[in-house]
Order: C-alpha cells, then sequence, then structure tokens
C-alpha cells in the first residue's frame, strides 16, 4: 500500500452544527436524565446562596448590637448554613457524576459510530487521506475529548447555573450589586471574542501537526525495512523532528493564547470587586444598605469568579474539545451513508441485482485509465470468472466491485454484504480460533472444525498440536501460503455472506495445493453470487460465465463453451493453457 501521497486530501471536520446534531442523536432517548441533571445542578446551585446571605444577616445583627439571648439567632442560622453546604455538596456531587456518565455515554456512542464509519470507508479514501490522520483521529482526538469530559462537563454545566442564581441573588440584595457586574462584562467579553477567534485555528492546526508526525512515523516504522536498507534513516529521523518540532510549534502558540486570556480575565475580576465594593460604600453612605448587605453581595461576588474562571479556564479545554470532536464527526459524516448506491430507477430489485457494474471507469494516476466503460452484471447465485493478462486491471474489477476503490465514475451495486479474499490473507497474532471468529463471533468449536473441514484444512488441524487454541500468526506458528488461504476461505464460510469476490485465491500456491483451493474456492462460492479472477483457466471453465478483460476493457464475454466456439483470443488462451 502507498501512503506517498498521504495527506493531500485530509478526511473532513465536521463543522459546529454537524456536531451538535451527531450529539443529539448520540443523546438519543437520555433527554429525560438530561432534564433531571438540569433540576439538580440549579438546586445545588441555589443551596450556595444560603451561606452569604445568612452571613450578611449575622453581620448586620451584630452590627445593631446583639444582645446575649440572642445567640440563639447565630447558631440557628449556623446551622442553616451547615445544612445548606451539606445539601450543595450533595447535589454538585450527584450533577457533577450524572453529567459525566452522561456525556461519556454520548462519546461512547461517537466513538463507536465513528469506528464503523472508518471501516465503511473505501481503502482509497483512507490512503488519501493518510492512514495517520485516522489514526490520530481515533486515538489523539478520543483521547482529548476523554480526558475533557470529567473535567469540561461538570464545570460548564455547574458554573451556569451557579452564575444565574447568584447574579439573581445579588439583584435580590440591591439591584445595584447586579449592576455593578456588569463592569465585569464588557472585559469578559472582549476577550472571550478575542481568545475565540484565536484559539480554534491555532488548535486545529496543533491536532494537524499531530496527525502529520502519526503519518511520518507510521511511514517511517512501516517501510523500515527500506529505510535500513537505502540508509534512510538519518533522512527519516530529520523529517520527524521537523513534524515533531511543528507540533512544539503550536503547542507553544496555543498555551501563550492561554496565558493572555487568564490575564485579561484577572482584570475583569479587579474591576468588578471595584465596582461592588464602590456601590456598598455609596448605598451605606446614602443610608440606602447596610453592612451586613454589602458584606452578603461581596461573598456572592467572592464565589461568582469561581465559577466564572472555571468557566472561562474551560472554555479553552472546550474549543480543544471540540476541535477533536470535529474531527471525530468528520469520519462519521465521511463515510458513504447507505452503503450501497441507490438504484436509479427502472432498474432491476436488489434480489435481481447479485453485483452489478455500470459504466465504470477508474484510473489512478490521471491520464492513464485501467479501467473503461465496464458494464457487468452478475445475477445471483451466478459464479463469472474474469481472466486477462497481467495489468488488463482484473484485480482493480475486484477491489471496485468489492468497495474497496471507489470508481472514478459508473456505479456499483450490491443486493448484500460482500467479502473480498485476496492473496494477502492477513494472520492475526492470535489463537486459530480467535482467527476465525472474528468474522463470526461467538461461533462454536464445532462450527469452525466443519468450516475449516469445508475448505480442505484438516492438515493444518492436525499439525497444530494444541488444535483451535494454537497461537498462530507472528509470535505463534507459521501457515504457508496455502494454508494462510484456506484460512480465508474458512472465514468467509463462516461470515456467510451472499457475495464473494475471489482475486487470485489460488495463485500463490503449488499446483498440489492450487487444485485444493481450486476447490475449496468452489464449496465457498456454492450458493452465493461469486465473481473470480481466474489466473488458472480451469477456474474459468467452471464458471457460468467467462469475462476475457484487455487494457481495462471488457473484450469477450459468454460461456466458457461459447468463446471456445467462437474462436477468439480466449479460445487461444484456452488452448494453450490446456497444452502447458
Ligand atoms: N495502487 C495503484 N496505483 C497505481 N497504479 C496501479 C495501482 N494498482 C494497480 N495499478 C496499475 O493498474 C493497472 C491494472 O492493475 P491490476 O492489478 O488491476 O491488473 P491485473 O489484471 O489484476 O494484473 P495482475 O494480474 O498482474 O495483478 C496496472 O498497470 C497497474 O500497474
Amino acid at each position: 500500500m502507498s501512503t506517498s501521497t498521504a495527506g493531500a486530501d485530509r478526511l473532513p471536520i465536521a463543522d459546529g452544527r454537524t456536531v451538535l446534531r451527531e450529539a443529539q442523536r448520540a443523546i438519543g432517548r437520555r433527554w429525560r436524565q438530561l432534564a433531571l441533571l438540569v433540576v439538580v445542578l440549579v438546586a445545588a446551585a441555589t443551596a450556595g446562596l444560603v451561606s452569604p446571605l445568612a452571613l450578611g444577616s449575622i453581620v448586620d445583627a451584630v452590627g445593631s448590637g446583639l444582645r446575649s439571648g440572642d445567640a440563639s439567632f447565630v447558631w440557628r442560622l449556623g446551622a442553616v448554613m451547615a445544612g445548606a453546604i451539606v445539601v450543595g455538596a450533595v447535589l454538585t456531587a450527584a450533577g457533577v457524576v450524572a453529567a459525566s456518565v452522561l456525556f461519556e455515554r454520548m462519546l461512547a456512542v461517537l466513538r463507536e459510530r465513528m469506528v464503523e464509519a472508518a471501516f465503511a470507508l473505501p481503502q482509497s479514501r483512507v490512503e488519501r487521506a493518510g492512514t495517520g490522520d485516522l489514526i490520530s483521529r481515533a486515538g489523539d482526538d478520543v483521547a482529548e475529548v476523554s480526558r475533557a469530559i470529567p473535567s469540561v462537563v461538570p464545570a460548564v454545566a455547574g458554573s451556569l447555573f451557579t452564575i444565574a442564581v447568584t447574579v439573581v441573588g445579588m439583584a435580590v440584595i440591591d439591584v445595584w450589586y447586579a449592576v455593578a457586574l456588569l463592569v465585569v462584562v464588557p472585559v469578559h467579553i472582549v476577550s472571550l471574542r478575542w481568545y475565540l477567534r484565536q484559539a480554534p485555528g491555532v488548535y486545529a492546526a496543533e491536532r494537524a501537526a499531530m496527525a502529520d508526525r502519526a503519518q511520518h512515523l507510521l511511514d517511517s516504522l512501516r517501510g523500515l525495512e527500506s529505510v535500513r536498507a537505502f540508509g534512510l534513516g538519518p533522512h527519516h529521523v530529520s523529517r520527524i523532528a521537523a513534524v515533531s518540532w511543528s507540533v512544539v510549534r503550536w503547542t507553544m502558540r496555543a498555551r501563550g493564547i492561554q496565558n493572555a486570556l487568564y490575564a485579561r480575565l484577572n482584570l475583569g475580576e479587579l474591576l468588578g470587586m471595584a465596582g461592588v465594593l464602590v456601590v456598598g460604600f455609596v448605598l451605606v453612605a446614602q443610608g440606602a444598605g447596610s453592612i451586613g448587605g454589602t458584606t452578603a453581595a461581596m461573598l456572592l461576588f467572592l464565589r461568582l469568579f469561581g465559577p466564572i474562571n472555571q468557566l472561562l479556564f474551560v472554555v479553552d479545554e472546550l474549543q480543544s474539545a471540540l476541535a477533536s470532536l470535529g474531527r471525530i464527526v468528520g469520519v462519521i459524516t465521511a463515510a458513504p451513508s447507505g452503503g450501497l448506491a441507490a438504484a436509479p430507477p427502472g432498474s432491476p430489485s436488489p434480489a435481481q441485482v447479485g453485483l452489478h457494474l455500470e459504466a465504470v471507469s477508474h484510473s489512478y494516476v490521471d491520464g492513464h485509465p485501467v479501467l473503461t466503460g465496464i458494464d457487468l452484471a452478475v445475477r445471483p447465485g451466478e459464479t463469472v470468472a474474469i481472466v486477462g493478462a497481467s495489468g488488463a486491471g482484473k484485480s482493480t474489477l475486484a477491489a471496485i466491485a468489492a468497495g474497496v476503490h471507489e470508481p472514478a465514475s459508473g456505479a456499483v451495486r450490491r443486493s448484500g454484504a460482500v467479502v473480498l479474499v485476496t492473496q494477502e490473507v492477513h494472520v492475526f497474532d492470535s489463537t486459530l480460533r480467535e482467527n476465525l471468529t472474528l468474522t463470526r463471533p461467538g461461533a462454536t468449536d464445532a462450527e469452525l472444525l466443519t468450516a475449516l473441514h469445508r475448505v480442505g484444512a484438516e492438515r493444518l488441524v492436525s499439525r497444530l498440536t494444541r488444535g483451535l487454541s494454537e497461537p498462530i500468526g507472528a509470535s505463534g506458528a507459521t501457515l504457508t501460503p496455502a494454508e494462510a488461504q484456506q484460512l480465508a476461505l474458512a472465514r468467509v464460510l463462516l461470515a456467510d455472506p451472499p457475495i464473494v469476490i475471489l482475486d487470485e485465491a489460488t495463485a500463490e500456491a503449488g499446483s498440489a495445493d492450487a487444485g485444493r483451493l481450486e476447490h475449496a474456492a468452489a464449496v465457498v462460492g456454492s450458493g452465493r453470487t461469486v465473481l473470480v479472477i481466474a489466473h488458472r483457466l480451469s477456474q474459468a471453465a467452471a464458471a457460468d460465465r467467462v469475462i476475457l478483460m484487455e487494457r481495462g476493457r471488457i473484450e469477450e464475454q459468454g460461456t466458457h463453451a461459447d468463446l471456445l466456439a467462437a474462436g477468439h483470443r480466449y479460445a487461444r488462451l484456452w488452448a494453450a493453457w490446456s497444452r502447458a
């Protein structure tokens, strides 16, 4: 797989509205939990008003000359304050936990949908975007949002309600205290607007730089042997160092913007405090307010700055988390929504389709068509073999039919799930059992053994001393190419798809193995719609229909017998192959 063009065409980043829509879908039917959460947080914020107001009353009582018998008044208020603190703490804790659970669930749903979408992306799309981009979204961005949720969600939810309830509390003491607060508002609005203008771009650039770093690391690790063989180590190290420095630079800029925001917020706090003190002074001097009222207002004001600053500080994390969320949702929106292309009016129904390629053309490099105007309909249950010289475009056709590549033009319709078997079988570093159950989770050992027997893998099973429990792959037993093909075919039987595309499933094996694999492929194909890239013409002879391709076009098609009778290119190929 080439990753040289990696990053040339990145996956999209969802805008705010799309993120909100997907978040709403992810919250789904949990609206009642959300409403309950709001009630709990408002109650917690209201409980927080009790202490400052009670302290103000005590100050006034003391100021107006508390008699010794009135000590019980102070005790009563003390008890009310203690009770309110406990209730407030319990409600806040409950709110924080409930908010985290709710939003963690939402994130879990988004994460699952992203993984589903990532698997549905055509391989060519992932290659164009760069595998590193996808890995960085599934890793860095998911980690970023997960890290932000426990701090951001409770802070935003709790702070908003505390601010609203506290401002009301200050207005109740005297509306001028609430007016004094307005001094803070323009400073904060200006700071925040400045920040929101600066920060998103810097955060997005920081994430993109991280994606680049992941891509370069992957490139170098994947091509490690070539890197070593050609002595390219220093070059790759300097490339990775360059992209790593770019991450450092963007991170420094992001932190710089953060610090500038904090400085502006402190200025707002200073002005607000001065405003409340001046109002208190004027009100007391005019006899319009009490010292207790000013004390309560000041306490409420001080209490306000915790949540305001918390909110503004987490705006930063919120920005960063939203940038990541946009990248996660971007993967969801990039995936083809329906999977199967919509059928044009008047076309056959899905049950009649099997596999249908209409006017499919493709090129990897502009100006060098690999497929030109391919029309091919494989009926349900039919086996069609594709033959042709090397480079004729057979593998490309198979990959497009399977949905691995999107055709440059034309349409592909499939009546159901499709499995593509190629020569490159990935053997996972795990037991034989787990290598099989990945296409049918929960399959019994008996089902697995039946599948292995049907593809003629008895020898593999008896060779592995621990049978299905034997580790295979990188750190376990090594499979021969033929055994790997058998494993791939057994996986198809277990997956049980209606459509199978076999590309060179038998080509690697020696002749004895080739015959056995050809038989296994026939077993796997029976009762399914099959497109087989036939390197051995015996596979073509056994198919219902044969397509001969030349330079990206269909040159001949018909049954094996028809094509022999026609006496053209296929007949000559068959004659040569039979002699050999
Ligand atoms: N990923 C790719 N990028 C660029 N060119 C490609 C890519 N894959 C295939 N090609 C080119 O497309 C043409 C058709 O290749 P394809 O593999 O589809 O043919 P084929 O008939 O299956 O050949 P073979 O039997 O050798 O596999 C060839 O010229 C090949 O070099």
